[in-house]
């Protein structure tokens, strides 16, 4: 019971004081709580279940859209304007201000990132425990893992996995598979084969190249989304951990030595106290609010702060910087088999799925719309029309580090305004496939908007900023229409391409097609990012610890070094589980 353990708004001293009830900070409040520390945990947001349908997988479409009219009653509401990788359009940018935080809104899609990609993390942080087989144990400390329902999964959607992946996994979050497998996705899986990317077993195990069925963060035993708040903080309920939600964080305090103390909050009626923390202050706020935290509280690139007249107590001129994200873009194509398009236009079928979902908990409304992914590098044909530069920073990256992610989108994706509401009304289906930039060399930032954590920052991603990350797009558009269009899609595709359509044909007209449509997958990271001591845009070392203070950390997808391929949330549940036992350990 959360309510229970809901502290009043007055000064009051804990072990840590943990800003951001989110993906990360309720891993590390909870952990550190059940080692029997005090912990108060602060969060802007209240319980999302309250507030939102999020919890039913297919409703995770409903308050995503580029349309910031599609915002949810739990998101900051984050709107980036005048993109030019997207030619100048202004986005709505979906983040949890929830218990929960951004794993209350996201696609549920579970998997782990490469084994040299992780090398490149320990690499990069020279901390050799960063490897994937050391890090391993935090990816499965997490999770409870629990094998696809084949009574319900039709028998051509068999998805494989590997049980050693999980094994002796135990925690609160729940990883499994839809009960009911979507059927455009055994069509992709054929196109997939069909262009040269084969299904492989398991995505959790280090290697990616291939074409899978994902897992997802689905709790089997009521289909439902299963996130941090309700995996960490309501199965796990430490006495010691206190609760401070609809309270939002204004200000790390540092003493003159410059170690953190404590954290000054406001509550809903706006009194103002503090939290005082005896060890330490963990901020977990996210990659646009953790950035933001530090600078108003004076830890930032100095120019930024002083023009925001804040004093400065740390020089750190890489907080805000080196934002990673991972854009898509999606054509699309009329199919013969049911998707999204049919929920959002029959309201028969629609109303079947609810109730299927509800009572049988299978249908429709229990897959996430996203369930078959694939991955790759640009194969050799097309990889050939790159330029040198473009060549020469892909090369960087490690030999198993996909390009190119292509995710199974059953339904019209177009600019992605409204996902329900833009689906045609004309009595066909449509299906898509998204492109995701997963190598992107773009990189962003976030800079204040004013000294207080009122207003929020000003968010810039920059996409498709590079001219390697323009090519790399041209040739994916190029891969997924030749999926569309091979032998083994025909029997389900209905006629030419419906979108962007056959006039599209020029590296030209095809990037001008990415610019107008291109979005994120939501996947920022790296805006407070880790690294050794001689990189000056390093803002914490490999225990998460912020540089040029004491007694600080930043621990969420902010903090990460780079974005390893992939959808992050495994990662953040990985990386709060290590420090957590980092900072039990003393370290
Ligand atoms: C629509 C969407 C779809 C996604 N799909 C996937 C997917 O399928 N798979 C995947 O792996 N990842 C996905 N992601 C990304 C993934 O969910 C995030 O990377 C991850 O949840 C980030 O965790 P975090 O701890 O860094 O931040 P968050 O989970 O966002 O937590 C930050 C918390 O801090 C709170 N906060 C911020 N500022 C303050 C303040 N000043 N005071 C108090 N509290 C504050 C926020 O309210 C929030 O609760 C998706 C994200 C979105 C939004």
């Amino acid at each position: 019971d959360l309510s229970a353990r809901a502290g009043p708004l007055v000064d009051a001293t804990f072990d840590y004081v943990v800003v951001g009830g989110g993906t990360g900070g309720n891993v590390v409040a909870t952990r550190l709580a059940q080692h029997g520390s005090k912990v108060a945990l602060v969060e802007a947001g209240g319980l999302y279940e309250l507030e939102s349908v999020v919890e039913v997988p297919a409703a995770d479409v409903l308050p995503c859209g580029s349309d910031p009219g599609t915002q949810s009653a739990v998101d900051w509401g984050f709107v980036t304007h005048g993109q030019p990788g997207a030619n100048g359009r202004s986005i709505h940018y979906a983040r949890g201000k929830c218990l929960g935080g951004s794993s209350a809104l996201n696609f549920m899609i579970y998997q782990r990132p490469t084994i040299e990609s992780m090398q490149q993390w320990a690499d990069t942080v020279n901390d050799s425990s960063y490897t994937f087989d050391k890090v391993l144990p935090y990816y499965k400390k997490s999770v409870q893992f629990t094998a696809p329902n084949t009574q319900y999964r039709a028998s051509n959607a068999t998805a494989a996995y590997d049980a050693n992946a999980f094994e002796s996994s135990g925690g609160p979050l729940q990883v499994s598979y839809a009960n009911y497998a979507m059927p455009f996705s055994s069509w992709m899986k054929l196109g997939m084969e069909a262009i040269g990317i084969k299904e492989k077993e398991d995505f959790n195990s280090g290697s990616l190249i291939g074409a899978q069925y994902c897992s997802s963060t689905i709790d089997p035993s009521d289909e439902l989304r299963s996130s941090s708040q309700s995996s960490f903080l309501t199965e796990i309920t430490p006495s010691t951990l206190t609760t401070y939600s609809s309270t939002l964080a204004k200000k790390i305090v540092f003493n003159p030595q410059k170690k953190a103390t404590g954290v000054h909050v406001t509550g809903l009626l706006g009194n103002t106290v503090t939290l005082h923390a005896s060890n330490e202050v963990i901020i977990s706020a996210g990659s646009f609010q953790s950035p933001q935290l530090l600078m108003v509280s004076g830890v930032g690139p100095s120019d930024e702060l002083k023009d925001h007249g804040i004093d400065v107590v740390a020089d750190l001129p890489g907080v805000g910087q080196n934002m990673w994200d991972h854009p898509f873009f999606a054509p699309t194509y009329r199919v013969q088999v049911d998707t999204l398009t049919k929920f959002a236009s029959n309201l028969v079928f629609a109303a079947e799925s609810v109730i299927g979902g509800l009572l049988e908990k299978t249908g429709l409304i229990t897959n996430p719309v996203a369930d078959y992914l694939a991955w790759e590098k640009i194969p050799q044909t097309l990889r050939s029309q790159f330029s040198q530069s473009s060549l020469e920073s892909l090369t960087n990256l490690p030999s198993d580090w996909p390009e190119a992610e292509y995710i199974s989108g059953a339904g019209y994706i177009g600019n992605v305004s409204n996902l329900l509401e833009d689906q045609p009304k004309d009595g066909y289906q449509y299906a898509s496939i998204l492109g995701v930039l997963v190598a992107p060399q773009s990189r962003g930032n976030i800079s204040l908007k004013s000294a207080d954590t009122n207003d929020l920052p000003i968010i810039n991603p920059n996409w498709l900023d590079s001219t390697a990350d323009q090519e790399v797009a041209i040739a994916m558009f190029k891969r997924m229409r030749e999926a569309f269009q091979s032998d083994a899609m025909a029997p389900v595709v209905i006629g030419k391409e419906y979108y962007p359509g056959e006039a599209v044909q020029s590296n030209a007209d095809i990037l001008e097609f990415i610019r107008n449509n291109v979005m994120t997958l939501w996947h920022a990271a790296c805006t407070c990012k880790m690294g050794s001591s001689d990189d000056e845009m390093a803002v914490v070392d490999s225990q998460a610890r912020v540089y040029g203070v004491q007694g600080l950390r930043v621990v969420d997808a902010s903090a990460f070094p780079f974005l390893p391929p992939g959808h992050p949330q495994s990662t953040v549940y990985m990386l709060a589980e290590k420090i957590s036992d980092a900072i039990i350990q003393g370290l």
